[in-house]
């Protein structure tokens, strides 16, 4: 397999049906090849098809044209190797945070021992730092452990992808950065693909190797690629100063609000 085009979107479209026969043309001609172990973000203003995009990638929608490979095998539907967290972590109210990683573990690995089992949940706890929580529910947890548990559900599956559709959103700044770094360090240990939706232009920079920024809808594509050569692991602090950060920042900026500004979000 060559590990430039891990997952490859070819010469996709996305149109939806609208009631009385008319329809509309989200997203057209998306051409993209993700490396393995690679970060990316996905940026665009509201509406530009990032969802829509990350649901193909998911299995939970179908393009109307062109295919996604991943890992030479077309996708046509949801699977175990892509993993989803959503910006409203969807975790079950009435399971313990313990209980709701089990869940997912044992639904896709359900082979292994009471002993493995518990090793795998409790070391996913763990690696999000919620050891001390395992045994409360969501209810009794704040939005940012709620989306830590999120994302350790969705990382003890061992996905190959991870996709995240604004994964910190909902949350303050403080927060917010807080779960970045946690991203940062997680995925620099597990090394799998990841796929992020943002609307945050630091985000996008501070977490990813390329950004993909996209045009306006309707008929939306990508309308530049950014890399970001910045080592890691990377600092939130230092890099502001830094001329490679700078110079992202600016690009990005450019491209939203110069060369594709939308004035309705
Ligand atoms: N099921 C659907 N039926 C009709 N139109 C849809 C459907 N889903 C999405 N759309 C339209 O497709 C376009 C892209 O939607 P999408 O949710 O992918 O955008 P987005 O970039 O993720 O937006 P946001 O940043 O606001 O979340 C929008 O104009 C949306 O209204």
């Amino acid at each position: 397999m060559n590990n430039d085009k891990f997952l490859q979107l070819s010469n996709i479209d996305k149109t939806f049906a609208l009631p009385a026969g008319k329809e509309y043309k989200a997203v057209v001609d998306v051409n993209l090849n993700i490396r393995k172990n690679e970060i990316i973000s996905i940026i665009g203003h509201s509406g530009c098809g990032k969802s829509t995009l990350l649901n193909m990638i998911a299995g939970l929608d179908a393009q109307t044209k062109g295919n996604i490979i991943l890992n030479n095998k077309e996708i046509t539907g949801p699977g175990p190797e892509r993993a989803v967290v959503f910006q409203n972590h969807s975790l079950l109210p009435w399971l313990s945070v313990y209980q709701n990683i089990e869940m997912a573990v044992k639904k896709v690995m359900p082979n292994l021992t009471s002993p493995e089992l518990k090793e795998r949940v409790l070391h996913f706890v763990s690696m999000v730092n919620l050891d001390h929580a395992k045994d409360k529910f969501p209810g009794e947890i704040s939005g940012g452990m709620k989306q830590r548990v999120g994302i350790a559900r969705a990382l003890s599956i061992k996905p190959e992808v991870l996709l995240m559709d604004e994964p910190f959103g909902a949350l303050d700044s403080l927060t917010r950065a807080n779960l970045q770094e946690h991203l940062m360090r997680i995925q620099q240990s597990v090394q799998n693909t990841v796929i992020i939706i943002t609307h945050d232009i630091d985000e996008a920079v501070l977490l990813s190797d390329r950004v993909i920024m996209m045009t306006n809808g309707p008929e939306a594509t990508i309308g530049e690629i950014l890399e970001v050569n910045l080592p890691r692991p990377r600092d939130r602090v230092a890099l502001q100063s830094d001329p490679e950060y700078i110079r992202c920042r600016e690009a990005i900026l450019d491209f939203l609000y110069k060369k594709f500004a939308k004035h309705d979000d």
